[in-house]
Protein backbone atom coordinates (compact mmCIF):
# COMPACT_ATOMS: atom_id res chain seq x y z
CA UNK A 1 0.00 0.00 0.00
CA UNK A 2 1.40 2.88 -0.95
CA UNK A 3 1.37 6.52 0.84
CA UNK A 4 -1.25 8.29 -1.34
CA UNK A 5 -3.54 5.49 -1.02
CA UNK A 6 -3.32 5.03 2.97
CA UNK A 7 -6.81 5.85 4.72
CA UNK A 8 -8.63 4.36 1.13
CA UNK A 9 -10.74 1.51 2.11
CA UNK A 10 -11.00 -1.57 -0.23
CA UNK A 11 -13.82 -1.78 -2.24
CA UNK A 12 -16.73 -3.30 -0.98
CA UNK A 13 -17.66 -7.44 -1.13
CA UNK A 14 -18.56 -10.14 0.51
CA UNK A 15 -17.10 -10.49 4.37
CA UNK A 16 -13.77 -12.70 3.99
CA UNK A 17 -12.94 -14.88 6.57
CA UNK A 18 -9.10 -15.37 7.73
CA UNK A 19 -6.59 -17.24 5.07
CA UNK A 20 -8.98 -18.34 2.35
CA UNK A 21 -10.99 -14.77 1.76
CA UNK A 22 -14.07 -15.51 0.11
CA UNK A 23 -12.77 -19.34 -0.93
CA UNK A 24 -15.62 -20.67 0.36
CA UNK A 25 -18.35 -18.55 -1.09
CA UNK A 26 -17.41 -18.16 -4.92
CA UNK A 27 -19.79 -20.17 -7.29
CA UNK A 28 -18.21 -22.64 -8.88
CA UNK A 29 -21.01 -22.86 -12.11
CA UNK A 30 -22.48 -19.83 -14.15
CA UNK A 31 -20.62 -17.32 -11.77
CA UNK A 32 -22.16 -14.98 -13.82
CA UNK A 33 -24.94 -15.23 -12.55
CA UNK A 34 -24.04 -15.27 -8.74
CA UNK A 35 -22.35 -11.57 -9.39
CA UNK A 36 -25.52 -10.79 -11.02
CA UNK A 37 -27.03 -11.39 -7.82
CA UNK A 38 -24.53 -10.10 -5.98
CA UNK A 39 -24.67 -6.52 -7.67
CA UNK A 40 -28.02 -6.38 -6.06
CA UNK A 41 -26.10 -6.14 -2.23
CA UNK A 42 -22.51 -5.18 -3.08
CA UNK A 43 -23.08 -3.18 -6.25
CA UNK A 44 -21.34 -2.20 -9.84
CA UNK A 45 -17.94 -3.48 -8.63
CA UNK A 46 -17.28 -6.11 -6.01
CA UNK A 47 -13.72 -6.95 -4.19
CA UNK A 48 -13.26 -10.55 -3.30
CA UNK A 49 -9.92 -12.17 -1.88
CA UNK A 50 -9.58 -16.11 -2.85
CA UNK A 51 -6.61 -17.41 -0.77
CA UNK A 52 -3.46 -14.41 -2.12
CA UNK A 53 -5.29 -13.51 -4.80
CA UNK A 54 -7.16 -10.23 -5.07
CA UNK A 55 -10.29 -10.16 -7.69
CA UNK A 56 -12.60 -7.11 -8.85
CA UNK A 57 -15.67 -8.24 -10.45
CA UNK A 58 -17.12 -5.58 -12.78
CA UNK A 59 -20.57 -5.69 -12.78
CA UNK A 60 -21.47 -1.94 -14.58
CA UNK A 61 -20.55 -0.98 -18.02
CA UNK A 62 -19.89 2.60 -17.23
CA UNK A 63 -17.07 1.39 -14.40
CA UNK A 64 -15.13 -0.98 -17.27
CA UNK A 65 -15.11 2.12 -19.51
CA UNK A 66 -13.70 4.15 -16.45
CA UNK A 67 -10.90 1.45 -15.98
CA UNK A 68 -10.74 -1.00 -18.10
CA UNK A 69 -10.85 1.52 -20.93
CA UNK A 70 -10.03 5.58 -19.80
CA UNK A 71 -7.17 3.68 -17.81
CA UNK A 72 -6.01 0.73 -20.04
CA UNK A 73 -2.14 1.60 -19.51
CA UNK A 74 -2.70 -0.09 -15.91
CA UNK A 75 -5.36 -2.27 -16.57
CA UNK A 76 -4.36 -4.47 -19.50
CA UNK A 77 -2.16 -7.29 -18.47
CA UNK A 78 -3.27 -10.97 -18.00
CA UNK A 79 -2.65 -12.63 -14.93
CA UNK A 80 0.55 -14.34 -14.19
CA UNK A 81 0.60 -18.73 -15.37
CA UNK A 82 3.96 -20.52 -15.21
CA UNK A 83 3.34 -23.62 -15.93
CA UNK A 84 1.52 -23.14 -19.03
CA UNK A 85 2.41 -19.37 -19.68
CA UNK A 86 6.22 -19.06 -18.99
CA UNK A 87 7.78 -22.63 -19.19
CA UNK A 88 5.27 -24.01 -22.12
CA UNK A 89 5.50 -20.70 -23.93
CA UNK A 90 1.74 -19.69 -24.22
CA UNK A 91 2.87 -16.39 -23.51
CA UNK A 92 2.93 -15.98 -26.70
CA UNK A 93 -0.13 -16.20 -28.25
CA UNK A 94 -1.64 -12.54 -27.77
CA UNK A 95 -4.53 -13.61 -25.59
CA UNK A 96 -2.09 -15.00 -22.68
CA UNK A 97 0.49 -12.53 -23.51
CA UNK A 98 1.63 -10.09 -20.54
CA UNK A 99 0.88 -6.09 -21.67
CA UNK A 100 4.14 -5.75 -22.78
CA UNK A 101 6.23 -4.86 -26.34
CA UNK A 102 5.53 -7.97 -28.12
CA UNK A 103 2.13 -7.76 -26.81
CA UNK A 104 1.87 -4.64 -28.26
CA UNK A 105 3.23 -5.12 -31.71
CA UNK A 106 0.80 -8.51 -32.10
CA UNK A 107 -2.07 -6.17 -31.67
CA UNK A 108 -0.33 -3.55 -34.52
CA UNK A 109 0.07 -6.51 -36.70
CA UNK A 110 -3.58 -7.88 -35.76
CA UNK A 111 -5.18 -4.36 -36.58
CA UNK A 112 -3.22 -3.86 -39.97
CA UNK A 113 -4.79 -6.77 -40.93
CA UNK A 114 -7.81 -7.68 -39.54
CA UNK A 115 -8.79 -4.79 -37.76
CA UNK A 116 -11.88 -2.46 -38.48
CA UNK A 117 -11.86 -1.96 -42.52
CA UNK A 118 -9.07 -4.11 -43.11
CA UNK A 119 -11.42 -6.75 -42.29
CA UNK A 120 -13.12 -6.36 -45.60
CA UNK A 121 -10.27 -8.58 -47.41
CA UNK A 122 -11.14 -11.30 -46.14
CA UNK A 123 -14.61 -11.08 -47.15
CA UNK A 124 -14.31 -13.52 -50.00
CA UNK A 125 -13.53 -16.25 -47.87
CA UNK A 126 -15.87 -14.88 -45.17
CA UNK A 127 -18.92 -15.35 -48.50
CA UNK A 128 -17.02 -18.87 -49.23
CA UNK A 129 -17.24 -20.71 -46.26
CA UNK A 130 -20.50 -19.80 -44.98
CA UNK A 131 -22.37 -20.49 -48.24
CA UNK A 132 -20.71 -24.24 -48.10
CA UNK A 133 -21.51 -24.49 -44.58
CA UNK A 134 -25.50 -24.14 -46.27
CA UNK A 135 -24.74 -27.01 -47.96
CA UNK A 136 -23.24 -29.23 -45.40
CA UNK A 137 -26.24 -28.56 -43.60
CA UNK A 138 -28.67 -29.37 -45.90
CA UNK A 139 -26.47 -32.77 -46.40
CA UNK A 140 -26.12 -33.04 -42.43
CA UNK A 141 -29.14 -31.39 -40.73
CA UNK A 142 -28.44 -33.14 -37.34
CA UNK A 143 -24.70 -32.64 -37.37
CA UNK A 144 -25.57 -28.84 -36.67
CA UNK A 145 -23.38 -27.93 -33.98
CA UNK A 146 -20.19 -29.83 -35.15
CA UNK A 147 -20.76 -28.29 -39.00
CA UNK A 148 -20.74 -24.61 -37.26
CA UNK A 149 -17.53 -25.95 -35.80
CA UNK A 150 -15.89 -26.96 -38.78
CA UNK A 151 -17.50 -23.81 -40.21
CA UNK A 152 -15.54 -21.53 -37.61
CA UNK A 153 -12.23 -23.43 -37.43
CA UNK A 154 -12.23 -23.32 -41.43
CA UNK A 155 -12.61 -19.53 -41.85
CA UNK A 156 -10.43 -18.64 -39.20
CA UNK A 157 -7.20 -21.33 -40.55
CA UNK A 158 -7.94 -19.50 -44.35
CA UNK A 159 -7.57 -16.03 -42.60
CA UNK A 160 -4.29 -16.50 -40.68
CA UNK A 161 -2.70 -19.01 -42.72
CA UNK A 162 -4.62 -19.15 -45.94
CA UNK A 163 -5.21 -22.64 -45.70
CA UNK A 164 -8.10 -25.33 -46.32
CA UNK A 165 -9.08 -27.82 -43.44
CA UNK A 166 -9.50 -31.25 -44.62
CA UNK A 167 -13.07 -32.42 -43.78
CA UNK A 168 -11.64 -35.58 -41.38
CA UNK A 169 -8.69 -35.27 -38.70
CA UNK A 170 -7.07 -31.94 -40.14
CA UNK A 171 -3.17 -32.71 -38.97
CA UNK A 172 -3.56 -28.64 -38.42
CA UNK A 173 -6.94 -28.80 -36.27
CA UNK A 174 -5.70 -31.82 -34.80
CA UNK A 175 -2.49 -30.45 -33.80
CA UNK A 176 -4.19 -27.34 -32.57
CA UNK A 177 -6.91 -29.68 -30.40
CA UNK A 178 -4.53 -31.19 -28.27
CA UNK A 179 -2.43 -28.37 -27.41
CA UNK A 180 -5.60 -26.91 -26.15
CA UNK A 181 -6.33 -30.01 -24.52
CA UNK A 182 -2.65 -29.28 -22.72
CA UNK A 183 -3.12 -25.66 -22.18
CA UNK A 184 -6.24 -26.49 -20.14
CA UNK A 185 -5.04 -29.56 -18.32
CA UNK A 186 -1.76 -27.76 -17.05
CA UNK A 187 -4.26 -24.31 -16.25
CA UNK A 188 -6.58 -26.05 -14.24
CA UNK A 189 -6.45 -24.93 -10.96
CA UNK A 190 -4.24 -27.30 -8.36
CA UNK A 191 -2.47 -29.26 -11.23
CA UNK A 192 0.83 -27.87 -10.81
CA UNK A 193 1.98 -26.77 -7.44
CA UNK A 194 4.61 -24.37 -9.48
CA UNK A 195 1.43 -22.16 -9.61
CA UNK A 196 1.24 -21.60 -6.07
CA UNK A 197 5.07 -22.32 -5.27
CA UNK A 198 6.95 -20.39 -8.17
CA UNK A 199 10.26 -21.65 -7.00
CA UNK A 200 9.84 -24.86 -7.95
CA UNK A 201 10.49 -24.41 -11.33
CA UNK A 202 14.05 -24.37 -10.56
CA UNK A 203 13.86 -27.93 -9.12
CA UNK A 204 15.93 -30.14 -11.26
CA UNK A 205 13.39 -32.53 -13.38
CA UNK A 206 14.92 -35.93 -11.85
CA UNK A 207 14.62 -34.43 -8.23
CA UNK A 208 11.17 -36.49 -6.87
CA UNK A 209 8.50 -33.69 -7.69
CA UNK A 210 10.48 -32.43 -10.61
CA UNK A 211 8.34 -34.64 -13.60
CA UNK A 212 5.81 -31.68 -14.06
CA UNK A 213 9.28 -29.92 -15.62
CA UNK A 214 9.61 -33.23 -18.13
CA UNK A 215 5.93 -32.62 -19.02
CA UNK A 216 6.02 -28.41 -19.74
CA UNK A 217 8.75 -29.28 -21.96
CA UNK A 218 6.83 -32.30 -23.78
CA UNK A 219 3.95 -29.75 -24.37
CA UNK A 220 6.12 -26.69 -24.58
CA UNK A 221 7.24 -28.67 -28.00
CA UNK A 222 3.57 -29.90 -29.17
CA UNK A 223 3.17 -25.56 -28.41
CA UNK A 224 5.97 -25.17 -30.73
CA UNK A 225 4.90 -27.54 -33.76
CA UNK A 226 1.79 -26.21 -33.90
CA UNK A 227 3.03 -22.27 -34.21
CA UNK A 228 5.55 -23.45 -36.42
CA UNK A 229 3.89 -25.66 -38.96
CA UNK A 230 1.38 -23.74 -40.22
CA UNK A 231 3.18 -20.92 -40.79
CA UNK A 232 5.81 -23.50 -42.49
CA UNK A 233 3.14 -24.59 -44.86
CA UNK A 234 2.48 -20.48 -45.80
CA UNK A 235 6.42 -20.14 -46.49
CA UNK A 236 5.81 -22.68 -48.91
CA UNK A 237 3.34 -21.88 -50.51
CA UNK A 238 4.77 -18.69 -51.21
CA UNK A 239 7.61 -20.19 -52.32
CA UNK A 240 5.86 -22.01 -54.96
CA UNK A 241 3.71 -19.06 -56.05
CA UNK A 242 0.54 -20.14 -55.01
CA UNK A 243 0.11 -18.78 -51.41
CA UNK A 244 -3.65 -17.51 -50.83
CA UNK A 245 -3.91 -13.64 -49.57
CA UNK A 246 -4.06 -14.75 -45.53
CA UNK A 247 -2.56 -13.07 -42.23
CA UNK A 248 0.50 -14.37 -42.70
CA UNK A 249 1.16 -14.39 -46.03
CA UNK A 250 0.35 -10.48 -46.17
CA UNK A 251 2.83 -10.17 -43.13
CA UNK A 252 5.74 -11.50 -44.53
CA UNK A 253 5.07 -9.45 -47.94
CA UNK A 254 5.52 -6.18 -46.09
CA UNK A 255 8.55 -7.20 -44.91
CA UNK A 256 9.63 -4.99 -42.55
CA UNK A 257 8.24 -6.84 -39.74
CA UNK A 258 9.54 -9.10 -37.46
CA UNK A 259 9.44 -13.17 -38.61
CA UNK A 260 8.91 -14.76 -34.86
CA UNK A 261 5.91 -11.79 -34.19
CA UNK A 262 4.37 -12.70 -37.45
CA UNK A 263 4.43 -16.17 -36.80
CA UNK A 264 2.82 -15.57 -33.16
CA UNK A 265 0.24 -13.27 -33.79
CA UNK A 266 -0.53 -15.58 -36.75
CA UNK A 267 -0.97 -18.27 -34.15
CA UNK A 268 -2.84 -15.98 -31.66
CA UNK A 269 -5.46 -15.92 -34.10
CA UNK A 270 -7.19 -18.75 -33.61
CA UNK A 271 -6.07 -19.79 -30.40
CA UNK A 272 -7.51 -16.52 -29.43
CA UNK A 273 -10.72 -16.99 -30.93
CA UNK A 274 -11.34 -20.22 -29.17
CA UNK A 275 -11.11 -18.37 -26.12
CA UNK A 276 -7.86 -20.17 -24.26
CA UNK A 277 -9.26 -20.92 -20.48
CA UNK A 278 -7.85 -18.87 -18.27
CA UNK A 279 -9.69 -19.97 -15.37
CA UNK A 280 -11.73 -23.13 -16.91
CA UNK A 281 -11.83 -25.77 -19.36
CA UNK A 282 -13.86 -25.06 -22.24
CA UNK A 283 -15.06 -26.74 -25.09
CA UNK A 284 -16.07 -24.39 -27.40
CA UNK A 285 -15.45 -20.70 -29.45
CA UNK A 286 -16.72 -17.87 -29.38
CA UNK A 287 -18.19 -17.09 -32.93
CA UNK A 288 -19.17 -20.85 -32.61
CA UNK A 289 -21.24 -20.02 -29.24
CA UNK A 290 -22.64 -17.25 -30.60
CA UNK A 291 -23.97 -18.96 -33.88
CA UNK A 292 -25.48 -22.00 -31.66
CA UNK A 293 -27.15 -19.32 -29.71
CA UNK A 294 -28.93 -17.90 -32.42
CA UNK A 295 -30.24 -21.25 -33.52
CA UNK A 296 -31.58 -21.93 -30.36
CA UNK A 297 -33.19 -18.62 -30.01
CA UNK A 298 -34.84 -19.68 -34.11
CA UNK A 299 -36.58 -22.25 -32.70
CA UNK A 300 -37.69 -20.22 -29.64
CA UNK A 301 -38.98 -17.22 -31.22
CA UNK A 302 -40.66 -18.39 -34.75
CA UNK A 303 -42.13 -14.38 -34.96
CA UNK A 304 -38.90 -12.94 -34.93
CA UNK A 305 -37.72 -15.49 -37.85
CA UNK A 306 -40.46 -15.33 -39.95
CA UNK A 307 -40.41 -11.31 -39.54
CA UNK A 308 -36.14 -11.21 -40.72
CA UNK A 309 -37.34 -13.81 -43.38
CA UNK A 310 -40.00 -11.82 -44.87
CA UNK A 311 -37.17 -8.75 -45.19
CA UNK A 312 -34.31 -10.80 -46.45
CA UNK A 313 -37.37 -11.91 -48.92
CA UNK A 314 -38.56 -8.65 -50.03
CA UNK A 315 -35.00 -8.26 -50.78
CA UNK A 316 -33.94 -10.80 -52.60
CA UNK A 317 -37.33 -11.54 -54.04
CA UNK A 318 -35.67 -15.21 -53.11
CA UNK A 319 -33.53 -15.06 -56.44
CA UNK A 320 -30.14 -14.53 -54.81
CA UNK A 321 -28.61 -14.63 -51.56
CA UNK A 322 -28.04 -12.02 -49.62
CA UNK A 323 -24.40 -10.93 -49.41
CA UNK A 324 -22.33 -8.60 -46.63
CA UNK A 325 -22.85 -5.60 -49.25
CA UNK A 326 -26.76 -6.11 -48.73
CA UNK A 327 -26.15 -5.98 -44.64
CA UNK A 328 -27.60 -1.75 -44.69
CA UNK A 329 -30.54 -2.69 -46.21
CA UNK A 330 -31.70 -5.76 -43.50
CA UNK A 331 -31.93 -3.78 -40.62
CA UNK A 332 -34.34 -6.38 -38.99
CA UNK A 333 -31.71 -9.36 -39.33
CA UNK A 334 -29.21 -6.90 -37.95
CA UNK A 335 -31.13 -6.23 -35.12
CA UNK A 336 -31.83 -10.38 -34.58
CA UNK A 337 -27.98 -10.51 -34.84
CA UNK A 338 -27.80 -8.16 -32.26
CA UNK A 339 -30.03 -9.35 -30.07
CA UNK A 340 -28.13 -12.95 -30.28
CA UNK A 341 -25.52 -11.56 -28.94
CA UNK A 342 -27.00 -9.71 -26.13
CA UNK A 343 -29.58 -12.34 -24.94
CA UNK A 344 -27.35 -15.79 -23.67
CA UNK A 345 -24.18 -15.98 -22.24
CA UNK A 346 -21.38 -16.32 -24.96
CA UNK A 347 -18.15 -15.55 -23.04
CA UNK A 348 -20.34 -13.85 -20.55
CA UNK A 349 -17.15 -12.71 -17.59
CA UNK A 350 -14.73 -12.06 -20.82
CA UNK A 351 -11.19 -12.94 -19.90
CA UNK A 352 -9.35 -10.98 -16.90
CA UNK A 353 -7.40 -7.81 -16.97
CA UNK A 354 -4.56 -7.97 -14.14
CA UNK A 355 -4.07 -4.30 -13.37
CA UNK A 356 -0.47 -3.43 -13.05
CA UNK A 357 0.18 -0.42 -10.43
CA UNK A 358 -2.46 0.31 -7.67
CA UNK A 359 -5.00 2.83 -8.26
CA UNK A 360 -8.04 4.87 -6.60
CA UNK A 361 -11.76 4.77 -7.85
CA UNK A 362 -14.36 6.59 -6.32
CA UNK A 363 -12.69 6.62 -3.40
CA UNK A 364 -11.43 3.10 -2.72
CA UNK A 365 -7.98 1.17 -3.13
CA UNK A 366 -7.92 -0.76 -5.85
CA UNK A 367 -4.56 -2.66 -5.13
CA UNK A 368 -1.86 -3.78 -7.72
CA UNK A 369 -2.02 -6.89 -9.44
CA UNK A 370 -5.71 -7.51 -9.13
CA UNK A 371 -7.82 -9.77 -11.60
CA UNK A 372 -10.58 -7.69 -13.16
CA UNK A 373 -13.49 -9.62 -13.90
CA UNK A 374 -15.63 -8.08 -16.18
CA UNK A 375 -19.45 -9.39 -15.91
CA UNK A 376 -20.19 -8.80 -19.14
CA UNK A 377 -23.65 -10.83 -18.51
CA UNK A 378 -25.06 -8.40 -16.12
CA UNK A 379 -24.10 -5.48 -18.45
CA UNK A 380 -25.84 -6.81 -21.02
CA UNK A 381 -28.83 -7.74 -19.05
CA UNK A 382 -28.60 -4.47 -16.98
CA UNK A 383 -32.18 -2.56 -17.05
CA UNK A 384 -30.46 0.70 -17.19
CA UNK A 385 -29.77 -0.30 -20.78
CA UNK A 386 -32.06 -2.81 -21.59
CA UNK A 387 -35.78 -2.51 -21.52
CA UNK A 388 -37.05 -6.21 -19.88
CA UNK A 389 -33.69 -7.69 -20.48
CA UNK A 390 -34.40 -11.02 -20.03
CA UNK A 391 -36.80 -10.68 -23.01
CA UNK A 392 -35.58 -11.83 -27.01
CA UNK A 393 -36.79 -8.65 -28.45
CA UNK A 394 -34.69 -7.60 -31.56
CA UNK A 395 -37.17 -4.60 -31.85
CA UNK A 396 -34.90 -2.55 -29.25
CA UNK A 397 -32.40 -2.10 -31.67
CA UNK A 398 -35.18 -0.46 -34.12
CA UNK A 399 -36.35 1.69 -31.72
CA UNK A 400 -35.14 6.06 -32.31
CA UNK A 401 -32.94 6.12 -30.36
CA UNK A 402 -31.83 2.51 -30.55
CA UNK A 403 -30.93 0.85 -26.87
CA UNK A 404 -27.28 0.62 -26.18
CA UNK A 405 -25.18 -1.77 -28.76
CA UNK A 406 -24.34 -5.05 -27.10
CA UNK A 407 -21.31 -4.95 -29.70
CA UNK A 408 -19.65 -2.31 -26.91
CA UNK A 409 -19.53 -5.19 -24.45
CA UNK A 410 -19.93 -8.41 -26.17
CA UNK A 411 -16.35 -8.46 -27.53
CA UNK A 412 -14.55 -6.81 -24.04
CA UNK A 413 -12.78 -3.07 -23.03
CA UNK A 414 -9.75 -1.26 -23.87
CA UNK A 415 -6.28 -2.47 -25.03
CA UNK A 416 -7.80 -6.33 -24.61
CA UNK A 417 -10.77 -5.20 -26.63
CA UNK A 418 -11.53 -8.74 -29.16
CA UNK A 419 -8.95 -7.59 -32.33
CA UNK A 420 -11.01 -10.60 -34.47
CA UNK A 421 -14.32 -8.30 -34.01
CA UNK A 422 -14.63 -6.71 -37.34
CA UNK A 423 -14.45 -10.54 -38.64
CA UNK A 424 -16.35 -11.91 -36.10
CA UNK A 425 -19.16 -8.94 -36.72
CA UNK A 426 -19.29 -9.42 -40.56
CA UNK A 427 -19.15 -13.43 -40.01
CA UNK A 428 -21.91 -13.52 -37.33
CA UNK A 429 -24.39 -11.50 -39.49
CA UNK A 430 -23.69 -12.92 -43.32
CA UNK A 431 -23.99 -16.60 -41.34
CA UNK A 432 -27.28 -15.50 -40.05
CA UNK A 433 -28.18 -13.63 -43.42
CA UNK A 434 -27.20 -17.05 -45.16
CA UNK A 435 -29.34 -19.08 -42.95
CA UNK A 436 -32.54 -17.49 -42.74
CA UNK A 437 -32.79 -16.91 -46.38
CA UNK A 438 -32.38 -20.30 -47.04
CA UNK A 439 -33.86 -22.75 -44.19
CA UNK A 440 -37.05 -22.94 -41.40
CA UNK A 441 -35.24 -23.77 -38.31
CA UNK A 442 -38.45 -25.13 -36.47
CA UNK A 443 -39.33 -27.21 -33.01
CA UNK A 444 -37.37 -30.95 -33.22
CA UNK A 445 -39.26 -34.20 -32.07
CA UNK A 446 -39.32 -36.70 -29.38
CA UNK A 447 -39.75 -40.72 -30.39
CA UNK A 448 -42.92 -40.90 -30.98
CA UNK A 449 -42.94 -38.08 -33.53
CA UNK A 450 -44.17 -35.50 -31.06
CA UNK A 451 -42.87 -31.73 -31.28
CA UNK A 452 -41.12 -30.99 -28.06
CA UNK A 453 -39.76 -27.83 -27.04
CA UNK A 454 -35.66 -27.31 -26.37
CA UNK A 455 -34.01 -27.47 -23.55
CA UNK A 456 -32.41 -24.26 -22.60
CA UNK A 457 -29.17 -24.70 -20.66
CA UNK A 458 -25.49 -23.55 -21.12
CA UNK A 459 -22.49 -25.07 -20.46
CA UNK A 460 -20.02 -23.34 -17.91
CA UNK A 461 -16.66 -21.97 -18.14
CA UNK A 462 -15.12 -19.30 -19.80
CA UNK A 463 -16.80 -19.53 -22.57
CA UNK A 464 -20.64 -20.80 -22.80
CA UNK A 465 -22.67 -22.72 -25.26
CA UNK A 466 -26.17 -24.10 -25.47
CA UNK A 467 -26.19 -27.53 -24.50
CA UNK A 468 -27.34 -29.83 -26.77
CA UNK A 469 -31.34 -28.78 -27.87
CA UNK A 470 -33.42 -30.72 -30.70
CA UNK A 471 -34.10 -28.46 -33.54
CA UNK A 472 -35.34 -28.88 -37.22
CA UNK A 473 -33.86 -27.63 -40.33
CA UNK A 474 -35.17 -27.72 -43.41
CA UNK A 475 -34.62 -25.78 -46.57
CA UNK A 476 -37.15 -23.06 -47.26
CA UNK A 477 -37.98 -24.16 -51.09
CA UNK A 478 -36.56 -25.96 -53.97
CA UNK A 479 -35.43 -22.78 -55.22
CA UNK A 480 -33.29 -22.48 -51.91
CA UNK A 481 -31.46 -25.00 -52.58
CA UNK A 482 -30.83 -24.83 -56.01
CA UNK A 483 -29.62 -21.40 -55.21
CA UNK A 484 -27.21 -22.83 -52.56
CA UNK A 485 -26.26 -25.65 -55.13
CA UNK A 486 -25.27 -22.88 -57.51
CA UNK A 487 -23.33 -20.50 -55.64
CA UNK A 488 -20.59 -23.41 -54.97
CA UNK A 489 -20.17 -23.65 -58.66
CA UNK A 490 -17.64 -20.73 -57.81
CA UNK A 491 -15.84 -22.75 -55.81
CA UNK A 492 -13.90 -25.84 -55.23
CA UNK A 493 -16.32 -27.79 -52.86
CA UNK A 494 -14.95 -29.85 -50.19
C1 LIG B 1 -18.75 -13.62 -31.77
C2 LIG B 1 -17.47 -13.87 -31.76
C3 LIG B 1 -16.47 -13.34 -30.75
C4 LIG B 1 -16.67 -12.81 -29.50
C5 LIG B 1 -18.01 -12.63 -28.74
C6 LIG B 1 -15.37 -12.46 -28.97
C7 LIG B 1 -15.16 -11.90 -27.72
C8 LIG B 1 -13.91 -11.68 -27.15
C9 LIG B 1 -13.69 -11.23 -25.80
C10 LIG B 1 -14.78 -10.92 -24.77
C11 LIG B 1 -12.35 -11.15 -25.61
C12 LIG B 1 -11.62 -10.71 -24.31
C13 LIG B 1 -11.55 -9.20 -24.30
C14 LIG B 1 -11.00 -8.63 -23.01
O1 LIG B 1 -10.10 -9.23 -22.40
O2 LIG B 1 -11.48 -7.55 -22.58
C15 LIG B 1 -11.71 -11.55 -26.85
C16 LIG B 1 -10.33 -11.61 -27.04
C17 LIG B 1 -9.74 -12.06 -28.20
N1 LIG B 1 -10.37 -12.42 -29.38
FE1 LIG B 1 -12.37 -12.47 -29.69
N2 LIG B 1 -14.40 -12.76 -29.89
C18 LIG B 1 -15.03 -13.30 -31.00
C19 LIG B 1 -14.43 -13.72 -32.17
C20 LIG B 1 -13.08 -13.65 -32.43
C21 LIG B 1 -12.45 -13.96 -33.71
C22 LIG B 1 -13.21 -14.39 -34.97
C23 LIG B 1 -11.11 -13.81 -33.54
C24 LIG B 1 -9.99 -13.98 -34.53
C25 LIG B 1 -10.06 -13.60 -35.77
C26 LIG B 1 -10.87 -13.39 -32.16
C27 LIG B 1 -9.62 -13.15 -31.61
C28 LIG B 1 -9.41 -12.75 -30.30
C29 LIG B 1 -8.08 -12.60 -29.70
C30 LIG B 1 -6.71 -12.84 -30.39
C31 LIG B 1 -8.30 -12.17 -28.38
C32 LIG B 1 -7.22 -11.86 -27.32
C33 LIG B 1 -6.98 -10.36 -27.28
C34 LIG B 1 -5.98 -9.88 -26.23
O3 LIG B 1 -5.79 -10.54 -25.20
O4 LIG B 1 -5.41 -8.80 -26.42
N3 LIG B 1 -12.09 -13.30 -31.53
N4 LIG B 1 -12.68 -11.87 -27.78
Amino acid sequence: QSRRSRGFPLPPGPKKWPIVGNAFQMPRYHEFLTFTEWKKTWGNYIYLRVFGLDLLVINSYKVAKELLEKRSDHFSDRPRLIMAGEMMGWNKATAISPFNNDFKNHRRLLARTVGGKNAERFWPVEERERRKFLLHIFEEPNNLIQLIRRLEGSVILDVSHGYTVQKNADPFVVMAETCMDQFSASTTYGAYMVEIFPFMRYIPEWLPGGQFKKIAREWGGNLRRTIEEPFAFVKQEMAANRARSSFASQMLTAADEDEELIKAAAFSLYTGETGVPILRVFNSTKAVSALTMFFLLMVLNPEAQRKAQAEIDELTKGQYLPTLQDRSKLPYTDAVMLESLRWGPIAPMAFPHRSTSEDIFEGYRIPEGILCLPNLWAMMHDPEYYSDPMEFKPERFMKDPPELDPRNIVFGFGRRICPGRSLADSGVWLTIALVLATCNIGKGVDENGNEVDPVVKFTSGTICRAEEFKYSIKPRSEKAVQLVKESQLDYNVL
